[in-house]
Order: C-alpha cells, then sequence, then structure tokens
C-alpha cells in the first residue's frame, strides 16, 4: 500500500498568530443585520444533536431537549443521553485512532487546527454566535468574543504554541544524538467542558488532539447545540473520525464509565469545583487498575474579589464593577462576586452605581439593547433566589439593587447588589454563578487589614482586581494577594483574559492553574521519550583508572 502520510523536508514554522478582531454588530450593520438573520433560521428549527464517534452519528436512547434560556419554551434541540455501550464505543474508538493520529507529523494536526480557525471566523461564525446566543443566552458581543475570537485564538496560539514545545530538544556531546520524542499520552483523554464558553467546550478537547492525543468529549447538556456545531467544525477542517468523539449524557455516568477504563490518560476539565473534586476521587479509586497515571487538569470555581484603595479611580472601578459583576449575567467563572470598597470611595459612587445596575436592561440576547441575557437554567434560577432570599433575611446585609427573579419566558434574574457589613458571610465566600454582586464597605484606614480578609476569606484562587492610584498601595496588594489568584488586574476588571496576553487560570480550589491557552497547559498532554544515539559506542569496559581493557 502507498505511504499516505505527507513528508516535508524543513523545519516548520506555524505562522505568527494574533487576536481575531471583534466585530461590532452595531444594529443595522450588515453583520448584525446577518447575524440577526441566523438567530431566526436556527430559532426556528428543532435540532438533532448526536453522538459523534468514530466519525459517525449516533442518535438513539432517552432524549433531552435542549431550550434557550431566556426563552424556555422555545425547544431549539434535543441530545440523547449515552448509554453505556456508546460510551464504551466512544473509548474504543479513541483507542484504535490512537496510533495512526499520534504518528502524524505534528504539522499536519496543527494545520487541522489553524483550518478550523479560519473555518470558526469564517463560513461558521454566525452559526457559533447565532447557537451561542440561543442556547446559552448571550448577547451579540458576549457570543462573539467567545464563540468566534476566543475559539479561533485557542486554535491558532495553541498551534504556534505546539511547535514551541517540538522545538525543545536537548544538547548532544560530541559522538552523541540526543533527541525528545514529544509523545502524546498513552491512553486517551476524557474532555468535559462547561455550558459558559463555546471557546472553552472547543479547546478542553482540541488542546490534548493537538498535542497527539485522542479523546472522548462529554460537552454541557446545556451547550450542546453550539458544541454540535464546534463537532462539524472539526470535521469539517480534516480531524480523522475517532480522534475527537462526542458524547452527550448525563456528566456523572459518562464520567463514571470512562474513568474506570484501564486506558484512561488524562481528564481534561473546566466546570464547577465540587464536579472536579469528584473526577479526582474518582481516578484515586481507580489508580491501582490504570496503566499509567492520568493527568488531571481543571479548571473550576472562583468567588473574584475587586479590592479597592482610597486612592483608586471612582469612574474605572464603577466600570469594573459593573461588567464584571453582571456581563454574561455573572456566569463567568472570572465574574467579580465580591468587592472591598473604601468607605470614602463609596460614598462618590453608591447612588451612581445603584442606578446603573438598576438601568441594565435584562432580556431577549436578540434585542441590541438587552446587556444582561437569562442564567443558564431553572436550577440556576433557584440558586440564586435562594442566596437572595437569605441574604434578604440577614440583618448584616442591605439589598441595594435587584433581588427580583422572573421565571414566566426566561430564566431572568435582575442584577442584584448587597452592602454587608459580614465581609465573612456566605455571600462573600460561596460561589453563585450569576448575576449576584456583595460589596463589603471597610473603614478607609483598614486597608491592610482588608487585604488579609481578601486573601483568607474564600477557598478559591481564581481572579482579582486591586484598584489604587497610589503605587505603594498597588505593591502592598501585589504582595499580600500573591497567591489569591491566578490571574490579578490592576485598574482594570477581573473578566475578558485575552488569549497569547493572560492565560487562564486559578489555583487553591479553583483548579489545577495549568494556564489554558498556554505552551504551559500543552505540556500536560506530553509524555516526553529521550532517545540517546550513540555513534562511537565505547568498546572498552573498564574505568579509565584501571586502564581501558577490551571485552
Ligand atoms: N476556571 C475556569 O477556567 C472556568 C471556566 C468556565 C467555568 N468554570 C466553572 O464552571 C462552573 C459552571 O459551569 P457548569 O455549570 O457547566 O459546571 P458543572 O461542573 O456543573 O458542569 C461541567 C461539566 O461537568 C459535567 N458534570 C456535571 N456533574 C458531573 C459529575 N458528577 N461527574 C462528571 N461530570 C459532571 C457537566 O455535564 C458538564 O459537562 C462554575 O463553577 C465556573 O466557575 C471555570
Ligand atoms: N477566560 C474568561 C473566563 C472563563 C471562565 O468562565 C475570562 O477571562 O473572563
Amino acid at each position: 500500500m502507498a505511504n499516505t502520510k505527507a513528508s516535508i523536508a524543513g523545519s516548520v514554522r506555524v505562522p505568527t498568530p494574533a487576536n481575531e478582531p471583534v466585530r461590532d454588530y452595531a444594529p443595522g450593520s450588515p453583520e448584525a443585520v446577518r447575524l440577526r438573520a441566523e438567530i431566526d433560521r436556527i430559532g426556528g428549527q428543532v435540532r438533532e444533536l448526536p453522538h459523534v464517534i468514530n466519525g459517525e452519528r449516533h442518535f438513539t436512547g432517552r432524549q433531552e431537549a435542549v431550550v434557550s434560556p431566556h426563552e424556555h419554551a422555545r425547544v431549539l434541540g434535543h441530545i440523547t443521553l449515552a448509554e453505556e455501550k456508546q460510551v464504551r464505543a466512544a473509548v474504543d474508538a479513541s483507542l484504535a485512532a490512537r496510533h495512526d493520529w499520534s504518528m502524524t507529523p505534528w504539522w499536519e494536526r496543527a494545520a487541522i487546527f489553524l483550518r478550523a480557525a479560519d473555518l470558526v471566523t469564517g463560513k461558521y461564525r454566525d452559526e457559533l454566535n447565532a447557537t451561542t446566543m440561543l442556547g446559552q443566552s448571550k448577547t451579540y458581543h458576549q457570543a462573539e468574543v467567545d464563540a468566534a475570537c476566543e475559539l479561533a485564538d485557542f486554535f491558532r496560539y495553541n498551534a504556534h504554541s505546539a511547535a514551541a514545545i517540538y522545538d525543545q530538544q536537548p544538547t548532544s556531546d560530541p559522538g552523541q544524538w540526543n533527541i525528545m520524542d514529544h509523545r502524546g499520552l498513552e491512553g486517551f483523554v476524557l474532555a468535559i467542558t462547561p455550558f459558559n464558553f463555546t471557546a472553552i467546550a472547543g479547546n478542553l478537547p482540541s488542546t490534548p488532539a493537538l498535542m497527539g492525543n485522542t479523546v472522548v468529549w462529554k460537552p454541557s447538556e446545556k451547550s450542546a447545540l453550539s458544541s454540535d456545531v464546534v463537532m462539524r467544525v472539526f470535521e469539517e477542517a480534516g480531524l480523522p473520525p475517532g480522534v475527537i468523539n462526542l458524547v452527550h449524557g448525563d456528566g456523572q455516568s459518562v464520567a463514571d464509565q470512562a474513568l474506570a477504563s484501564e486506558h484512561l490518560a488524562g481528564v481534561s476539565f473546566t466546570g464547577s469545583t465540587a464536579v472536579f473534586r469528584s473526577l479526582w476521587k474518582t481516578t484515586a479509586r481507580h489508580l491501582d487498575s490504570y496503566r499509567a497515571y492520568p493527568r488531571l487538569v481543571g479548571e473550576t470555581g472562583g468567588k473574584n474579589a475587586i479590592v479597592a484603595h482610597p486612592s483608586a479611580d471612582p469612574e474605572a472601578l464603577l466600570v469594573a464593577l459593573v461588567r464584571s459583576a453582571f456581563e454574561y449575567q455573572g456566569q463567568k467563572c472570572s465574574a467579580a462576586s465580591r468587592a472591598y470598597i473604601p468607605r470614602s470611595l463609596w460614598s462618590r459612587i453608591e447612588d451612581r452605581f445603584a442606578d446603573t445596575v438598576a438601568g441594565l436592561r435584562v432580556g431577549d440576547v436578540a434585542e441590541h439593547e438587552t446587556f444582561v441575557g437569562a442564567v443558564i437554567d431553572a436550577a440556576s434560577c433557584t440558586r440564586l433566589e435562594q442566596a437572595i432570599t437569605e441574604a434578604k433575611s440577614l440583618d448584616s446585609h442591605r439589598l441595594l439593587v435587584g433581588g427580583t427573579v422572573r421565571r414566566e419566558t426566561g430564566w431572568f434574574v435582575d442584577p442584584t447588589v448587597f452592602v454587608t457589613d459580614d465581609p465573612t458571610a456566605f455571600t462573600m465566600t460561596r460561589e453563585f454563578f450569576g448575576p449576584l454582586l456583595t460589596v463589603h464597605v471597610y473603614e478607609d484606614g483598614d486597608w491592610t487589614n482588608i487585604l488579609s480578609l481578601a486573601d483568607n476569606t474564600s477557598a478559591y484562587a481564581l481572579t482579582c482586581s486591586i484598584f489604587a492610584t497610589e503605587r505603594a498601595a498597588v505593591s502592598e496588594a501585589l504582595s499580600v494577594l500573591r497567591d489569591a489568584a491566578g490571574m490579578t488586574y490592576v485598574n482594570d476588571k477581573p473578566t475578558g483574559a485575552l488569549m497569547g496576553r493572560q492565560s487562564f487560570g486559578g489555583g487553591r480550589a479553583s483548579g489545577t492553574n495549568d494556564k489554558t491557552g498556554s505552551p504551559l497547559a500543552l505540556q500536560r498532554w506530553v509524555s516526553g521519550r529521550y532517545i540517546k544515539e550513540n555513534m562511537n559506542p565505547d568498546l572498552a569496559w573498564g574505568y579509565p583508572y584501571m586502564g581501558r581493557t577490551g571485552s
């Protein structure tokens, strides 16, 4: 049979990536008109969202409806929940595809994802944005920065970083040649992705695949509509069958079965801290049966703080509070959900901040005026309503704005702000993943204590923002909060990390801090093999001081 693998002579340079420019979607602009038409087209359909195993589509078994969070009567499609046989088939397909894929030249693997990037920003841009808006309730801007720009950035920057990894080679002494073979892991990788970012859903299975691994991908059932498009992008870009196998279904039952395989090589997870801990414990239980130690990569929850010094610029602080707490309904893991503000500054912004938040339009994301869509599902709505009710009942909490929940049409939670004099209250420690911000107003002289409090109050360490114009205050905060976040912003909001500029990840209960989209993250999916070749083998066994004795 002819050798079908391409071969090239020459060292390969991956194109230097640049961040995909964000389109504006101003009302009436051609791009907005096109996207609106796509929203109407997809909103009028009921799609079958099948498993894709070894390139084949399967749609049998118990079905679950996928609905629009801001219009929950609108059914957008159905998934079927994977049963044992489908999970087994996905694992088997991954293992069967592994050898060929891992032996495919890395630049060919990279070429597939570079092609995927162009499909994302070209042919599929509107469909990705529309499905993300309809299925995950993102506004025009929030869908664009996620499903078009960040997804393409992941593919382009990862390909570039892969080249840097493959370029790492050892030195060699005369008469020897040392080579590092950056292999994929032995076995398959299980990727489990969250609902809130289409880009993360696409990145988690594709990063291990880029590095020569094969993958079972379990997307969130709540982002199934956009994940289906991402899978089609992979296929159209040329990804061979079996390299990424998509199974929809209940997270726990898919994970329980996949994690029990002796061939599990790694877990690529983003989602809540509780689920990641459960995955870790399950792998620990199976440890004796694995052929190799699985790599566990997890980016999880946050309780992100904005800490303002009395010298902070009030306008910059106000804007950061509004955007980071309420963009995408506070459903970014990076969203600000607690703030520490000195009394002198708070008295200057309180009323304007309350008015601004009260004026944020909540509703259908296809309308340009909407700033806040719906939270993802009924359970999220209930969780937030319970937290709001509990906070309202506490003497230590004063409701500044919001506090209402409406369920008739969509799962709407109005942007809500509490002011508390109890900085250790549950609202300052627990992640609620919604448009709920709690502000602790401190006496101006308490700055140093407040920094320690912000550091120690929550178990998480994902993002934080420091607002100050005095350099000494910035330095002190950077020092005290050094372990309090993997992403620290000075005079900027704690959301919106940009590929190639700030790679995302946090420590403590927020994850393994592997910095998504950076060479560090790619490195986790590589298992090195050193090859030492001796050009001039020794022909004598004795040490020099013995006199070199031949055999
Ligand atoms: N740190 C980050 O980079 C980052 C990014 C995005 C989201 N998040 C976090 O994700 C959470 C919100 O996303 P979510 O609601 O989709 O999270 P989630 O943990 O509920 O679900 C994430 C994925 O895990 C699956 N799952 C649920 N229960 C499972 C179980 N018992 N076993 C195995 N899999 C299971 C889900 O089906 C989904 O695919 C928040 O906590 C947020 O902070 C973190
Ligand atoms: N990378 C995103 C957050 C991802 C989590 O949801 C940000 O920086 O805001």
